[in-house]
């Protein structure tokens, strides 16, 4: 029944990858599905019809969280923001990150807090924009025509003798909609929200298709972050979305108008290599070694 499928990913498998994909392709059977991990029952919300109940409408009673021992242990027993559940510690830690924002330092954090608060910034910060960068430039390689109209669009809304600066992320259109559409097909916390290529709501859901993100509706973009439009929640939605999204989001456009600005970028030797996802609590991108090498040999014998 499930033969006719593409794959995601290339060669997924062990453990946790194969239960994202059995996620995935459950989905494209049942808008949601029951799996027993162990002891844990785990329900995959599976269209955006039901993300909405879930995530907005009935945001209260789905806020807590279910930490992994690695998460309790990383934060001190569940004294960062995201491992805690919807209780007071979690609505104080959150309000003072974002009084902290505002420059209205407050007072009253244990050293543990601390401790766990920067161990979350800090992991929270780095590999989440750095594996977003780096499949952004992997897409843009790969599509070279896609490439050629963001450095257009750079050109035009940064000048050739000039950087980019903060003023200018918000014109940049098309490398938005690139964005998007990279976090569409390689979201760098799929766990957390789990992914699914959903046909009734997406054409082709396995091409990389920038456009699709760019369409408008009364002159304000449809698809924003902000986690109202179930369709494109890559930093959640509800009171337990992405504290950092404002940044994250702002970091990752800002990086990479820089690097498409400033170089000129090419595959070597002109040759695509096939990737995949690594199979870590981020998703960064690997080659594929194992394809490559039996590529390698169908090329030597078709030789020979
Ligand atoms: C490309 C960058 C990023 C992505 C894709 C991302 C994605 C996410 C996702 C999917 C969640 C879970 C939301 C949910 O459960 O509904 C989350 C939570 C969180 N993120 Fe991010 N994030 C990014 C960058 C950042 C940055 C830069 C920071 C900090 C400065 C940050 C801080 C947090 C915090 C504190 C939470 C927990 C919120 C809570 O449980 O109340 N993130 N992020």
């Amino acid at each position: 029944m499930i033969s006719h499928i593409q794959w995601p990913w290339d060669y997924v498998l062990p453990f946790t990858c194969s239960i994202i994909t059995f996620a995935i392709l459950w989905c494209k059977f049942s808008s949601k599905a029951r799996l027993k991990l162990g002891s844990k029952i785990r329900i995959v919300v599976g269209s955006s019809y039901l993300a909405k109940i879930v995530l907005r409408e009935q945001d209260q009673i789905f806020a807590s969280r279910d930490p992994p021992i690695a998460g309790t242990v990383v934060s001190y027993g569940r004294q960062s923001i995201i491992w805690s559940d919807n209780n007071s510690l979690w609505r104080n830690m959150r309000k003072i990150l974002l009084e902290l924002k505002e420059q209205n330092a407050p007072t009253s954090f244990s050293i543990t807090q601390i401790k766990a608060l920067l161990m979350e910034i800090f992991l929270r910060t780095t590999d989440t924009t750095s594996t977003m960068v780096e499949w952004t430039m992997a897409e843009l390689l790969k599509y070279p025509s896609m490439m050629q109209k963001v450095k257009a669009e750079l050109k035009e809304v940064v000048g050739l003798n000039n950087i980019v600066q903060e003023s200018h992320l918000s014109n940049l259109k098309y490398l938005d909609a690139v964005v998007k559409e990279t976090f569409r097909l390689h979201h760098p916390v799929p766990m957390l929200i789990v992914r699914c290529p959903n046909k009734s709501c997406i054409d082709n859901p396995l091409e990389f298709n920038p456009n699709r993100f760019l369409s408008v509706d009364d002159g304000t973009t449809k698809f924003d972050y902000n986690g109202y439009n179930p369709n494109i929640i890559p930093f959640g939605s509800g009171r337990r979305r992405c504290l950092g999204a404002p940044l994250g989001e702002k970091m990752l456009v800002y990086i990479l108008a820089s690097m498409l600005h400033s170089f000129d970028w090419t595959l070597p030797n002109g040759e695509w290599k096939r990737i995949s996802e690594k199979r870590t609590k981020t998703k960064p991108k690997q080659q594929n070694r194992a394809r490559e090498r039996k590529e390698r040999e169908k090329d030597k014998k078709s030789k020979s």
